[in-house]
């Protein structure tokens, strides 16, 4: 049996599609919405996984209406935001962030929020925000120096893809491992299978 229902991606993350592919879930569509993903003024790191999340599958949905090709599509969205406290750490380009990014986190527990969105076929928003205690080791600059050097870091939310050599900084995660690489699966695939999707059906091409 193969998936039926058409689903668009409203993101250009190659982790969230290897994460969808990872439970057999096929996007019919990579839609990357390039919003603007400034925090507001003392905005909680949950609300802006929120925004941000809800923001993407809004401007794709904007961006397909009135096509008939995707009208009965689902479009899903996720955002993921790393927070020291109430301070956001930013998805990177420039080494001086990262650098500082890391030495924050160095000994430390942060939150990973990952913001989710759905948008049904018949046009009910549905969305969530899941949240994942992470806590690296105290961090040597050597570790850091030679982590920059890796270029793991780049366009990372908090400097860091734990999927790679930063998953050996981690001492302790509680919560969803999949929500740290930018899509909680179990949550994801629920908030999906609530809205009539049939979550299993492309699980016998995996
Ligand atoms: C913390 C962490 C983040 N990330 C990634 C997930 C996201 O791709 C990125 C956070 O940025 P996002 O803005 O959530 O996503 P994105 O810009 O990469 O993709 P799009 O908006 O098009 O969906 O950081 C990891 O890959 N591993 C990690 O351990």
């Amino acid at each position: 049996m193969a998936q039926t229902e058409k689903l668009i991606l409203a993101s250009g993350s190659p982790r969230r599609v290897e994460l969808l592919a990872q439970a057999g879930i096929a996007p019919t569509r990579l839609m990357p919405m390039d919003i603007d993903e400034t925090p507001k003024r003392s905005e909680h790191p949950r609300s802006l996984a929120r925004r941000l999340s809800t923001g993407k599958a809004q401007a794709a949905l904007a961006a397909v209406k009135g096509d008939p090709a995707y009208a009965g599509s689902y479009i899903l969205a996720a955002d993921t935001v790393v927070s020291v406290g109430r301070r956001i750490l930013p998805k990177t380009e420039m080494v001086d962030e990262a650098s500082g990014a890391l030495h924050l986190l160095s000994g430390r527990s942060h939150r990973v929020f990952t913001g989710v969105c759905l948008i049904t076929p018949d046009r009910t928003v549905r969305q969530k925000v899941i949240d994942t205690k992470v806590r690296f080791k105290r961090l040597s600059s050597q570790d850091i120096e030679q982590y920059l050097a890796s270029g793991q870091w780049r366009g990372k939310a908090g400097g860091y893809a734990i999927q790679g050599i930063a998953g050996s900084f981690v001492v302790k995660l509680v919560g969803s491992y999949t929500n740290v690489v930018g899509l909680p699966l179990y949550e994801t695939l629920a908030l999906l299978s609530g809205e009539g999707f049939d979550v299993h059906a492309g699980w016998t091409d995996i």
